[in-house]
């Protein structure tokens, strides 16, 4: 007997999970992913997310450890279970149609960041030539507000939090306390380039704050 066909294009999930593959591994050797921390997902097309399956290594990823899901989070043609943090993903492709790739990493820059500014609920960036690297700015003399919420196992909390701040400012990415840095962008390199630019930033801050002490 044939087997249903599936709903999206194999092809297409293949090439979006090789690029996860590749890049989170990349993003582990920085140690950007310890302990089977952090989630990455990739839009396949208008209907479909290829997203990390929960607790899996995510330095050592292979093919069976990236997944379907729809624009509810709803895993497609599979009985894997997705990040425990899917919400956190969908939301971001449901609301931004030109979302291509969202990456969330638990770095020891971006969770100390997230402790020390959970207070005043965001990191204050000013005056660094690479705030140039977040789609849109063209100058150093900008200032970027990276949004710091409270954390919660309950991702509709969190999700909603998220919703408030995107009806009010453009956003590339947000903290949340004690945990780590969600960041997201068109397509791969960007969604990369962000995430690295909020890391390199934050770390910036966090020396500053030592050596003005
Ligand atoms: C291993 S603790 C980290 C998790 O609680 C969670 O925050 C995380 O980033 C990974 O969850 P996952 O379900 O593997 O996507
Ligand atoms: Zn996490």
């Amino acid at each position: 007997m044939n087997a249903a066909p599936l709903p999206y294009d194999p092809q297409r999930l293949a090439h979006c999970a090789g690029e996860i593959i590749v890049n989170v591994r990349e993003l582990s050797e920085l140690g950007w992913t310890p302990a089977t921390s952090s989630n990455f997902s990739r839009r396949m097309d208008a209907a479909h997310i290829a997203i990390t399956v929960s607790g899996r290594d995510k330095g050592k990823l292979t093919e069976a450890d990236i997944m379907v899901v729809d624009l509810d989070g709803q895993p497609v043609a599979t009985a894997q279970k997705s990040s425990a943090e899917t919400l956190l993903h969908t939301q971001l492709y449901k609301r931004f149609p030109d979302i291509g790739c969202v990456l969330h990493t638990h770095s020891r820059v971006q969770t100390v960041a997230s402790r020390l500014y959970a207070g005043p609920g965001h990191v204050h960036l000013e005056g660094y030539e690479l705030l140039k690297a977040f789609t849109g700015n063209t100058t150093h003399e900008i200032s970027v507000e990276l949004p710091v919420l409270p954390n919660s196992q309950d991702m509709h909390t969190l999700a909603a939090q998220v919703d408030c701040l995107l009806d009010r400012q453009q956003m590339w990415g947000y903290l949340i306390d004690g945990h780590g840095l969600y960041a997201w962008g068109r397509d791969m390199p960007e969604a990369r380039r962000h995430l690295e630019a909020f890391e390199f930033l934050l770390g910036c801050e966090l020396d500053l704050r030592r050596l003005q002490r």
